[in-house]
């Protein structure tokens, strides 16, 4: 299970690092990393190597907001996956809608993204979701047609990488709450059914508006969720790890 948080550019430098650090804190202590779970936080750039060597003692995985199409050359103000790499992230965001709607990145450029994490063996989190609130069936055609283009180009060129489809609905991000229960439970079911025949190793998390308490109604249809501003508390990040510790206990017990 997947539990874990984009900064977004909410925070200063020095509130990112003490997020970070309470959030390890947390992490140094619990069970949930060892019953399954991996917490992920994904900082601006700058922040990553500290928020690296804050983590890995704890296995708190880093990632970035997003990377270069190209691996390096003459691309100014661009950041390399390579270099993400090198510099001990694990994830890195591809496609997020507010890089779709206010930077203008296309399906295209979301494609060509996917291919450079893969090729620099960073696991892309291509974020997908309809732009309106309404009909399941058309929100689940909307995100598969996303993720068959976003894997295009990479598996063009015969990588199938482990990648993380995270399902945010555009009209869920930013808002008072999330999606519905059930339209989460619906979506998440269809894109994990349509992604079972893919070659990829594959896991469906959900983002926008997600907080404390929704982990545990979604369970049963997601690999984990995605954080924005509510998890800017680290207990409510610390809230969500028990949930998921509750839930993966839970389901041990009934295997046995
Ligand atoms: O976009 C998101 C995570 O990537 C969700 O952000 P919010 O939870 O703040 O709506």
């Amino acid at each position: 299970m997947l539990i874990g948080s984009s900064l977004k550019m909410y925070f200063s430098h020095a509130r990112t690092l003490a997020w970070t650090r309470e959030v390890a804190d947390i992490l140094a202590t619990h069970s949930a990393p060892a019953a399954g779970v991996t917490a992920f936080v994904i900082p601006q750039y700058p922040a990553i190597p500290a928020c690296v060597e804050i983590g890995s003692p704890v296995g708190l995985a880093v990632g970035a907001q997003d990377l270069a199409t190209h691996d390096e050359g003459p691309y100014t103000g661009e950041v390399s996956g390579a270099v993400l790499a090198e510099l001990g992230c694990r994830f890195v965001e591809v496609g997020h809608a507010e890089r779709r709607r206010l930077y203008g990145e296309t399906d295209d450029v979301v494609a060509a993204k996917v291919f450079a994490a893969e090729r620099n063996g960073l696991v892309p989190l291509v974020c997908v979701g309809e732009a309106e609130r309404g009909d399941r069936a058309a929100a689940v055609a909307e995100c598969v047609r996303q993720i068959e283009s976003a894997l295009a180009a990479a598996r063009a060129a015969g990588r199938y990488g482990e990648i993380v489809v995270a399902y945010e609905p555009l009209w869920a991000i930013g808002a008072p709450e999330p999606a519905g229960v059930d339209h989460i439970d619906a979506v998440c079911r269809a894109l994990r059914a349509h992604l079972a025949s893919a070659p990829e190793q594959t896991r469906v998390i959900y983002g926008g508006s997600a907080g404390p308490g929704l982990l545990t109604e979604i369970a049963d249809a997601v690999d984990g969720i995605f954080l924005g501003r509510f998890a800017h508390d680290p207990r409510a990040f610390g809230a969500i790890l028990d949930e998921a510790a509750e839930i993966l206990a839970a389901r041990q017990e009934e295997t046995r």
